[in-house]
Parts: structure tokens; C-alpha cells; sequence
């Protein structure tokens, strides 16, 4: 296959500092290499332009804390990501997750005339479906569902323009951190979310039939998978980590299995922050989760 490879380098969306330098980590762990000895052709696109904190006034409006820079990024990363070809791989690294508003948009707009239901799977301990309304923190990585879905700040919703990601279309897992009024919204979206009270007991492959299931009507499958829906010991280097998440075995497992379903058509890994990590272990295993979902088997 072909893999193109774009950075966001953007903790802007984030509380703590750091995830800017999480595409900088994967590129260190040999990401491209891994996954040209899987026989793929990858295209490495360097860096979307990201504002520098430093910069900045910490600018909070209508409680989104830095709003404008995270907007310009996305309407890059959405411009960028839309006009790649269509039979190419996007592996889009972030970042804090913010940035998926612009890859999860760009991914459903590239090639797309006919308007076909994009499909996405959220693999994270947080549901990301604040609003700024709902969010306790202001911090924009904690929205990013909400607005796909057309909810919260207009500007943000509507980097697709007409364009909105269905509630039925979203399968979340790995969940175990949701805020009080970010549970209404998704109770009234009607989201599909597995707490990991429901990977403990139904198992990740009985999730994965019935996630495919459910999105069998759509053609394009977008997995944004964040650092911290591994449990901490797996993953250190992350801002936001909440005990009791996926172990190693799970999380590769649910890239096998969704691998082998042949219907991933594009994939962010985010939150990765090497200053949190410990010898950059948080920003291989993700490079190895990559490799499962892109074809790597034991044997
Ligand atoms: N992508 C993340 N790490 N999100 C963490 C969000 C934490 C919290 N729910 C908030 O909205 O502030
Ligand atoms: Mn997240």
C-alpha cells in the first residue's frame, strides 16, 4: 500500500506541554522503516505549520483556550489531508487530539464527490465530546467528537463545511473517563461508545464484530487512536492518563482484527509527549500499533 505520513506538531489543544514534539518521537522510532519492511511505500509529507505557544497570548474565547491557531491548523491539516490521492494510506501524527477535527474532515472530504458515510473509530479513555459549554477545562482536545458532529463552537463545526460525521457512524473504546455534562451530550447523540467495562467483559475481538457490523454501511474507516487508551504502564507519556486502560496484547489485537477486516482507510496516533515518557517507550508502542494495523503478524 501507500502510506503518506503528515505531523501536526499542535499541543495548543492540550493543558500540559509537549505532544507537539509527538511526531518528532515516531519519526525516532522508526516509524517509516517499520513500515516499509512491511512492504508498503511510504511518503514521509513533513509537518503541517503549527503557532508556537511562546508566541501567543494564552488567549481563551468563549471558553476555548487558544481557538484561533488550532482553527488554522485544522483548515491546513483538512486542506492538506483532502487533496491526497485516494488510494493512498493517511497515517496523520499528532498532537494533542485536537487535530483530528482537521483529519478526520479531511479523510471524509478526500475523494469524496458522491458524499459516501465516513466511519470512526475513537480509541481513547476520554470520549472527547465536550463542548465548550460542557468542558470543565476549556482545553480543546477535550471537544474534538462534539464538533465533528456539528455541536459547540460554529467555526470548529464547520470545518467540513456542509460536511458532519453521523453519531451512528462512531464506535468509541477503551473509554473510562467521561465528564458529567460530556456524558449527556453523548447519551443524547446516541454514540456507541465500549467503557472498558465492556472490553473486561465481552472481550476486544466480540467488540470488533459488532463494531464492523454496525459500520457496515460505510466505505471509509477512519481510526484515530490516542496514546492514553493504553493503560499507563504501557503508555507513560501522555498528559491525560487515567488508570485501568487497554493492555499491550488488547490494543494490538484490535489492530489485527481491524486490519484484517481490510477497511481501515486512515489513522492519527496522538497525545504522544515525550516529556512525560520514559526513553520514548509511549511513542514506540504506538509505532508498533501502527504496524499491526498496517499488516504486521507474529507469524
Ligand atoms: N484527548 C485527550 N487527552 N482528552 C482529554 C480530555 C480531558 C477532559 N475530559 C477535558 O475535556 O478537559
Ligand atoms: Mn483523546
Amino acid at each position: 500500500m501507500n502510506v503518506s505520513i503528515l505531523g501536526i506538531p499542535m499541543d495548543l489543544g492540550a493543558g500540559r506541554r509537549g505532544v507537539d514534539m509527538g511526531p518528532s518521537a515516531l519519526r525516532n522510532a522508526h516509524l517509516a522503516t517499520r513500515l516499509r519492511e512491511l512492504g508498503h511505500e511510504v511518503h514521509d509529507l513533513g509537518d503541517i505549520g503549527v503557532a508556537l505557544p511562546e508566541t501567543l497570548d494564552k488567549h481563551e474565547e468563549a471558553g476555548l483556550v487558544f481557538l484561533e491557531p488550532i482553527l488554522d491548523a485544522c483548515r491546513s491539516t483538512v486542506g492538506r489531508v483532502a487533496e491526497l490521492p485516494a488510494d493512498t494510506f493517511p497515517l496523520t501524527l499528532g498532537g494533542d487530539h485536537s487535530v483530528a477535527m482537521g483529519t478526520v474532515t479531511g479523510n471524509a472530504l478526500r475523494g469524496n464527490p458522491a458524499g459516501e458515510r465516513t466511519g470512526l473509530i475513537w480509541v481513547d479513555a476520554h470520549t472527547d465530546y465536550n463542548t465548550p459549554r460542557s468542558s470543565p477545562s476549556g482545553n480543546i482536545h477535550g471537544m474534538p467528537v462534539a464538533h465533528l458532529t456539528g455541536l459547540g463552537d460554529a467555526r470548529l463545526s464547520g470545518l467540513g463545511g456542509p460536511w458532519q460525521l453521523r453519531p451512528e457512524d462512531i464506535v468509541m473504546i477503551g473509554i473510562r473517563s467521561v465528564d458529567r455534562h460530556e456524558r449527556d451530550l453523548l447519551r443524547e447523540a446516541g454514540i456507541q461508545a465500549y467503557t472498558m467495562k465492556e472490553v473486561d467483559q465481552m472481550g476486544i475481538t466480540r467488540i470488533v464484530e459488532e463494531t464492523l457490523e454496525r459500520l457496515s454501511g460505510v466505505t471509509r474507516l477512519h481510526v484515530s487512536f490516542d496514546a492514553d487508551a493504553l493503560d499507563p504502564s504501557v503508555c507513560p507519556g501522555v498528559g491525560t492518563p487515567v488508570p485501568g486502560g487497554l493492555t499491550y496484547r488488547e490494543g494490538h489485537l484490535l489492530m489485527e482484527l481491524l486490519s484484517e477486516s481490510g477497511r481501515v482507510t486512515s489513522m492519527d496516533i496522538v497525545e504522544v509527549n515525550p516529556v512525560l515518557d520514559l526513553h520514548n517507550q509511549t511513542a514506540e508502542v504506538m509505532v508498533g500499533m501502527a504496524a499491526s494495523l498496517l499488516g504486521q503478524r507474529i507469524l
